[in-house]
Formats: structure tokens, sequence, C-alpha cells
């Protein structure tokens, strides 16, 4: 198997993009472990697969795999280079475009610019929809870590996060506490984890412990997620900018409905693999 591919990035939280509509792919999980590797591989934190619809009213399917090979339901910084990467490559020539995915549809609307603005649709927040061993929904929730007890917001923007308030993001434990929310017994697929640091009622800095990955540099669904839980929490206004280590995203939830995020996308190179070598 011989493919071609483009390495892209949104804030820095990167991918390898793979067009499954004009050539035939088989992925497993070893291989997408072996070329996510930064010093073996290619280097990416996710590898986005475009695929054709199942469904006529869907102009794509958007399949997601962690770094570690697991396939995922959503990932937002990788939606807006999914758009991009399939306008640029006249796979579609319309800017808006609807996709499903395996935690449900989303439309991208590629701008004048070049951002991208996506429709995330709707958090959920019911705990077996996350999912999370809760009896009842909650603004927060004590998750006992290790002893010491959290209280964390719990959201599904399709994939499951949790969102940690901390006072200063930049001195947050979020290499140490990272991995023991992310695989709590509590969240029965593992969870992305998020710190947020709530500047004032329209600024957050958040960095994410991702499932799967590790710290990334962005992560739309996260930032999503953190926002909601601002809100229903009452510490932030319906449009909030979300500063992460590899830049900004815009994120509008007016308290009910879909969720909305714009922020930008990148492309890298592009190059061909076969048999695991990149060339
Ligand atoms: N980087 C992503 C999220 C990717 C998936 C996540 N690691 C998971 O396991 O759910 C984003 O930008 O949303």
């Amino acid at each position: 198997m011989r493919l071609k591919f483009t390495k892209m990035h949104g804030l820095g939280n990167d991918f390898m993009v793979i067009d499954g509509v004009t050539q035939a792919v088989e992925l497993n999980e070893s291989q997408i472990e072996k070329w996510a590797s930064r010093n073996f591989g290619i280097g990416f934190d996710q590898l986005l697969l475009v695929e054709p619809p199942s469904r006529p009213d869907r102009d794509f399917r958007y399949r997601i795999f962690n770094a570690d090979g697991s396939e995922v339901e959503n990932c937002g910084n990788g939606a807006r280079c999914f758009a991009r990467f399939v306008l640029d490559n006249k796979l579609i020539d319309n800017p808006l475009i609807r996709v499903e995915t395996a935690g449900g549809d989303l439309e991208l609307h590629v701008q004048d610019d070049g951002q991208v603005t996506v429709d995330m649709g709707r958090p959920r927040l019911r705990p077996e929809k996350i999912p999370f061993n809760a009896s009842e929904r909650a603004a927060l929730y004590p998750l006992n870590v290790n002893g010491e007890v959290l209280h964390i917001g719990a959201v599904s923007m399709g994939n499951p996060h949790a969102v940690l308030k901390v006072e200063n993001v930049d001195t947050a434990p979020v290499e140490t506490l990272g991995p023991l929310i992310e695989n709590h017994a509590d969240f029965p697929q593992r969870v992305n984890a998020g710190f947020m640091e709530v500047v004032d009622r329209n600024h957050i800095k958040l960095r994410v412990f991702e499932r799967g990955v590790g710290e990334t540099l962005a992560c739309g669904t996260g930032a999503c997620a953190a926002v909601v839980s601002g809100i229903i929490n009452g510490w932030l206004d319906p449009r909030v900018s979300v500063k992460l280590p590899g830049g900004e995203l815009i994120i509008e939830w007016p308290g009910e409905g879909n969720v909305m995020m714009t922020g930008p996308a990148s492309r890298v190179f592009e190059g061909y693999i076969s048999e695991g070598v990149a060339s």
C-alpha cells in the first residue's frame, strides 16, 4: 500500500490527513501508532480519514484516530483541517460542508479569510451520554483521584471531556493529574482532561491532556467542553476566547442548542508513505 497524505495542524494540534475517497485505504492500530511516532514515523496527534458518506444528506464521513491507534468520535481542530483539506483538494466546491462522524453530524464552513467555523452540535450533559458514572446530572461532580477529591465538569462533544477549574493554568499539574483523570474508573471509555483558568467572563486559558495522546498544543472539542462547563457554572458569558498553548479559538454557546467554534487550519506538507516509511 502506497498512500498520499497531507500533514496539517490546527493551532499546533497536528494531523496526518488521508484521502480515502480517491485512494483505497486499510488501517490498523499498530500501523497508526507507528506512523504517529515523532521519532520513527511522520509524527501527529491524530490521523484523519476522509471517506465517502453513508447517507445522502452528508458530503463526507470524517473518521478520527488518536496517536495510540484508537478510533474516536470527534476532533474539533481536525474538523477545521478536514474542511480545508476537502476544499483545497477539490473533493468539494462548496465551502459549506456536511460531515458525519462517529460522534454525530457536523457542519463546517470555510470563510473567505481562511478561518473555519464549525457547528459542533449540542453538548451532551447527562452522565450516561458522556459516559460518566454518576446517578444524576450536575454542574460539578466530585472525582476521587488517589484520595484527593477534585470537582470536575463532565461534558460530551461527541467525545468525553472532564474539565477542572484551576487558579493558574501554567502551573497546573497537567502531566501528573492528566493521565490519572484520563484513566479514572468513573469514565468507562477514558476521558480528555481539560485544565481551565478563567481570566474573565469572556476569556479563558486552557491546557488539555488528551485521551490516547497526552498533552497537545490545542484541543477544539476540549475548548467547547470547557466553555460549556464554564457557562453552566455561571463563570462565563456566551462568547469566549479560549487561549491554548498553540493559539486562540472563539467558542460560542448561548446556554442551549449548538456550540460554534471558529479558528484556523493550516497545511504543512504532503508526502507518500509505504510499508511504514515516509518519503
Ligand atoms: N484534538 C482533538 C480531540 C481528539 C480526540 C480526543 N483525543 C479523544 O480521544 O476524544 C480536538 O481538537 O478536539
